[in-house]
């Protein structure tokens, strides 16, 4: 794909590079490599080994005398009163001594905590059957360049669509949780490098995804060895070099183990389709974890035209362009340029000042006395508004927040027009971001908007004498 061969001389300058990016990787406390968008906010007590290298390490690989473990991290009959146990299990789940039925492939191999495997059963609605694509499958998967497979679409996607629900083929933890608690494990460690302990780490992780493996059908088995692999040269095994690539960081908020933080106690699943899907730094199109279907829901954030890659952000997109490299590196992905903005250094300096800024939330007050349309005060939001459609990106939490305030500001102001036009974006936003039930449906119709609380706040206003205070301190946030 893109690795050739190193001559000699090109593969020490290459060991010197990917050395200082170890020490940057040793540096940071949680392995943003392991999987996408988990949370941050690691204890300062979580051990130095959680922290996995990329890119060529020196000794890659078991230390001298290092005995392989023959524990069992996880296992198919766990204590299932010990809420910490780990167990490999089939979910949906099959029934002992059941004929399988043939939608085989709706079905995930997890190495979960008893914890998590009750929480996800407990799930109402789980498990529902993965959400169709709107109006049918629209991408396929085919060259990218530089960049290996990617996913285009075949069709015009529009905001909001539904592009795919991927039931995952692995679900495992992201981090070394099933370490953490055992004590005799890690005094094993003591006795090594920080570098080796890695490695041990690193080679225990793999046995723990390859026995959710070992249990998946021949198909699956099949397709997650054909998924890329861009940890081939730090050590890490087939299966965890795969999981790091292509694992899906599961909301944390959704599920963890219990009594954990952060990325340590954290999920992440491998999916076939959903990981083809290249990285952008703008992306078109966002991704959710939904339990109740058991799936990576992955729709457009804005319109996509036949033909265009569909992409998504495997690192926070307001970050400026050095942050973003940093997290990007671990997927072998050394100089991003997926957009102008990170090709042109000045377009860069511009989107990284404008990124900075949308990190800030503008909050308006309205001026005391009437107000009404064309009022100047509401220029900073649709400016914010601007810079974010500009940078195309959509994808970014503030964009949605941008547009609400908006709607809220327009429906105040009784601008009828304004309302709709924003309305529109904000549910196709909504959608996307599986934040549906925020809209208002009141605010898509010409007659609904009437109807909503920001219209009547507007009509207490203009009851209001030019220059008498407010009934109420406004502010839109
Ligand atoms: C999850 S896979 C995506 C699918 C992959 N392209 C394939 O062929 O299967 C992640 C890998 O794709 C490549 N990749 C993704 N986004 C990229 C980008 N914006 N620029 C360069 N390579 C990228 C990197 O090699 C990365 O490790």
């Amino acid at each position: 794909m893109k690795k050739g061969f190193l001559t000699t001389s090109k593969a020490k300058q290459q060991l010197n590079k990917t050395e200082i990016e170890k020490k940057d990787a040793d540096s940071l406390v949680a392995d943003t490599s392991a999987s996408r968008n988990l949370n941050s906010g690691v204890s300062p007590n979580t051990p130095q080994w959680t922290t996995f290298s990329h890119g060529l390490v020196a000794e890659a690989g078991l230390p001298k005398g290092y005995e392989r473990s023959k524990r069992i991290w996880a296992s198919e009959f766990p204590d299932l009163n010990d809420p910490q146990a780990f167990c490999y299990v089939t979910l949906p789940s099959v029934k002992s001594g059941a004929v399988l039925p043939d939608n085989l492939g709706n079905r995930t191999e997890c190495c979960v905590s008893v914890h998590v495997k009750n929480l996800i059963e407990k799930t109402p609605g789980f498990p529902s059957p993965p959400l169709q694509p709107t109006g049918g499958k629209a991408y396929e998967i085919r060259d990218a360049g530089a960049k290996g497979l990617g996913v285009f679409a075949t069709r015009l996607i529009r905001a909001g669509d539904i592009i795919m629900d991927d039931r995952p083929l692995i679900f495992s933890p992201s981090g070394s949780t099933a370490f953490l608690r055992d004590q005799e494990f890690i005094r094993t460690l003591e006795a090594y490098t920080l570098g080796q302990s890695k490695q041990i780490v690193l080679y225990e992780m793999d046995q723990v995804i390859k026995g959710a493996f070992d249990r998946m059908p021949v198909e699956h088995q099949k397709a997650f060895m054909e998924l890329y692999n861009s940890h081939k040269e730090d050590g890490s095994g087939e299966y965890i070099g795969r999981s790091r690539t292509n694992g899906a960081g599961i909301d944390g908020k959704k599920l963890r183990d219990q009594g954990t933080t952060g990325p340590v106690g954290a999920y992440s699943v491998v999916c076939y389709d959903y990981s083809r899907m290249n990285h952008c730094c703008c992306p078109n199109s966002v991704f959710h974890w939904h339990t109740d279907t058991f799936t990576i829901r992955v729709c457009a954030i804005r319109d996509i035209p036949a033909g265009e890659e569909i992409s998504i952000n495997y690192c926070s997109v307001l970050d400026s362009a050095a942050e973003r490299a940093q997290s990007l590196a671990p997927y072998g992905i050394l100089s991003c340029t997926c957009s102008p903005s990170c090709s042109d250094p000045a377009l860069a300096k511009i989107s990284d000042e404008r990124r900075a800024r949308f990190k800030k939330p503008i909050v308006l007050h309205p001026p005391a006395g009437r107000s009404g349309p064309g009022a100047t005060w509401v220029q900073p939001a649709l400016t914010r508004l601007r810079e974010l459609e500009e940078e195309n990106l959509q994808a970014a939490d503030e964009y949605r927040r941008t547009l609400y305030q908006l709607v809220n500001i327009y429906c105040f102001l009784h601008d009828v027009d304004k309302v709709l036009l924003y309305a529109h974006k904000l549910d196709a936003v909504c959608r996307a971001m599986d934040r549906s039930k925020e809209v208002d449906k009141n605010l898509l119709t010409r007659q609904g908007v009437k109807h909503t609380a920001g219209w009547q706040t507007g009509m207490l206003n203009r009851m209001q004498m030019p220059g008498m205070p407010m009934p109420l301190m406004m502010a839109f946030a």
